[in-house]
């Protein structure tokens, strides 16, 4: 409900338009009463009345009520879409902007295609908020009480009924469909995240599900997922006309009430007959206010789940924001970086992934960080990014906590390589300019070369996720984006994994010279070249084994000497 709350004040924001909307529909909704209330006092009047003047008049102004309405539906629909439409962009653009903020561990938690689902079909479905939520019941009251109060001046017990039939059709029957709805809403819902998920999934995957011929498995479960889909959409239908067809068979009754009521007291002399047709087209007309109330539940329940599913990406998952911005002192120079006594666990996981890490990197030093696969190497870097945030505690990047830092400002200081980075269908050099976009064609061309892809041209076209590119040639672009960061601070998650030996060498080299005053942290599988590093720090089952310069550790003869001794032995055998 408090998600309802927050949508109700985006589309505040446009007030004008809403009570513009509210005034030109109550207008458009009293005059189509006054329109069919004066169309039957008319048609009785002109079974007695033979004066033209008074027919003339009445037809005049069943003319002019006519144009009214027309002029004011079309008022009240303007208004209305207009200020959907603005709080339907309002809330993309505040969703997005939420999503941005949060940290990168969002995409870990929701499945791309379920993120999807919740951003376009969510906020889409957002649309009925106002049109079938907020102003049906505003209109039904305004009109039915109007009616009332207009009706009151000729038969009290016609407007009993219309009161009767006002509560029973806007408020009893859409309360006691809600909750079937609300259960077919809900599988809807469901399905169409999970249809969502999946043509993601057959989209990202095609290539594997077509090499292991598993394609038509995959298919199947997405024409599974889209029957399902379908049927409840259908039984969404069926059960919606189904409340429609309840609450006019209900108005029609309470309009032969009116008749009945209404005759009677003509024959009993209470009500002159004139007025008899009036009454029936009134209440025929009032009760069309009312309709819209049927699917009310339907979009009311689509409403608060939609917003739910929005805000709980954004609320769950909320940044932690720095405590204060003043305190907020970024280098200019390396920064050193101190762990001290950091534990972390994935979330919904039993074993933590990192244990009582304490661990010194001074400024400008150059720390190589191996063990097996799995010991929690490349979580220690993501704590160090705060893609993810220790359970317990701290990190400092110059006796600053990293907590108290802005996400984005720390990340805008750091020359980051993942093993995985992404590349855009474009061309290189936009693919380059992704982290700076300062530099001229011939610093863009002279990087190229230094990271070893001198054959590269700027203008080359990439693939979308690099699927024309080599692993080894995405690795060096990947460090030839690093370099043009410039940042004084690097954390690179096996920036060589794919390149031989040689390729590794020169790239290690221009890293070096590169980055000789600043803090660098690599993570690497490969225990080669680590002699010019300042401190090794060996890994293993999420705990920091042995620290020490590589000779420190070979004569140690420890945990580092082990796993140089069994590399030494696999490259020999
Ligand atoms: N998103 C995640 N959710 C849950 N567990 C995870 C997640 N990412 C990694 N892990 C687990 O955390 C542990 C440490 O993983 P991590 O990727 O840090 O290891 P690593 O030493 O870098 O391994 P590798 O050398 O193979 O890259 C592993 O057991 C892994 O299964």
């Amino acid at each position: 409900m408090t998600d309802l709350i927050h949508i109700t004040k985006l589309m505040m924001k446009k007030k004008k338009d809403v009570l513009l909307s509210i005034l030109f529909g109550y207008i458009a909704g009293i005059t189509a009463v006054g329109l069919f209330a004066a169309n039957g006092f008319l048609i009785s009047r002109a079974a007695i009345e033979t004066s033209l003047s008074v027919l003339m008049t009445m037809i005049a102004i069943v003319k002019i009520g006519s144009f009214l309405r027309a002029g004011s539906r079309y008022a009240e629909r303007y208004y209305s879409h207009r200020a959907t439409f603005t709080m339907l962009s309002d809330l993309r653009v505040h969703f997005y902007e939420k999503v941005e903020g949060l940290s990168a561990s969002v995409f870990q938690k929701y499945r791309g295609g379920d993120l999807l689902s919740r951003i376009v079909g969510d906020v889409e479905s957002l649309q009925n908020f106002f049109l079938r939520v907020l102003y049906p019941p505003i209109i039904m009251i305004l009109v039915f009480l109007s009616t009332i109060l207009f009706l009151s001046f000729y038969s009290v017990a016609v407007v009993i009924l219309l009161a009767i039939g006002l509560v029973i059709t806007g408020f009893i029957i859409p309360a006691y469909f809600a909750n079937k709805q609300k259960r077919i809403s809900n599988e809807i819902r469901e399905d169409r995240a999970h249809l969502s998920t999946e043509i993601a999934e057959w989209f990202q995957g095609f290539r594997e599900l077509k090499i292991h011929q598993k394609l038509e498995n995959k298919e199947q479960l997405l024409l599974d997922a889209s029957d399902s889909y379908i049927r409840d959409q259908q039984q969404e239908g069926i059960q919606s006309i189904y409340n429609q067809s309840i609450n006019t068979i209900v108005s029609l009754l309470i309009s032969w009430m009116v008749l009945a009521v209404g005759a009677y007291l003509v024959a009993t002399g209470s009500l002159d007959g004139v007025f008899l047709a009036m009454l029936v087209m009134v209440s025929l007309t009032v009760f069309e206010h009312s309709t819209p109330m049927a699917a009310f539940p339907v979009h009311y329940e689509d409403s608060k789940k939609a917003t739910e599913r929005l805000y709980s990406v954004v609320e769950t998952n909320q940044k932690t924001e720095p405590q204060s911005k003043e305190i907020l002192h970024y280098w200019q120079t390396a920064p050193s970086v101190h762990l001290d006594n950091v534990s972390f666990t994935f979330p919904d996981e039993q074993r933590s992934t990192l244990n009582n890490i304490t661990l010194t990197l001074p400024a400008g030093s150059k720390t190589a960080i191996v063990g097996p696969s799995g010991s929690g190497k490349s979580t220690l870097l993501q704590l160090l990014l705060r893609i993810v945030e220790a359970n317990e505690g701290e990190i400092y990047l110059n006796s600053e906590r990293i907590m108290e830092m802005d996400q984005e400002e720390l990340w805008k200081r750091i020359n980051v390589i993942l093993q995985e980075n992404h590349f855009f269908y474009g061309t290189i050099k936009e693919n380059l300019l992704l982290t700076n976009n300062q530099f001229s064609d011939e610093q863009l061309q002279q990087v190229l070369d230094d990271v070893d892809l001198p054959h590269f041209n700027l203008e080359d076209q990439v693939l979308e996720k690099g699927q024309n590119l080599s692993g080894g040639e995405k690795q060096r672009l990947a460090m030839a984006r690093a370099v043009l960061k410039e940042s004084s601070f690097w954390l690179l998650d096996e920036p060589t994994s794919s390149l031989d030996s040689w390729t590794e060498q020169r790239l290690y080299q221009l890293l070096f010279k590169q980055a000789k005053e600043d803090t660098v942290v690599i993570v690497s599988h490969r225990l080669a070249g680590l002699e010019r590093m300042d401190q090794i720090v060996v890994m293993d089952q999420g705990r920091i084994v042995e620290v020490g310069t590589f000779n420190e550790l070979i004569e140690a003869k420890g945990y580092f000497y082990q796993l140089k001794q069994i590399e030494k032995s696999v490259v020999l055998s």
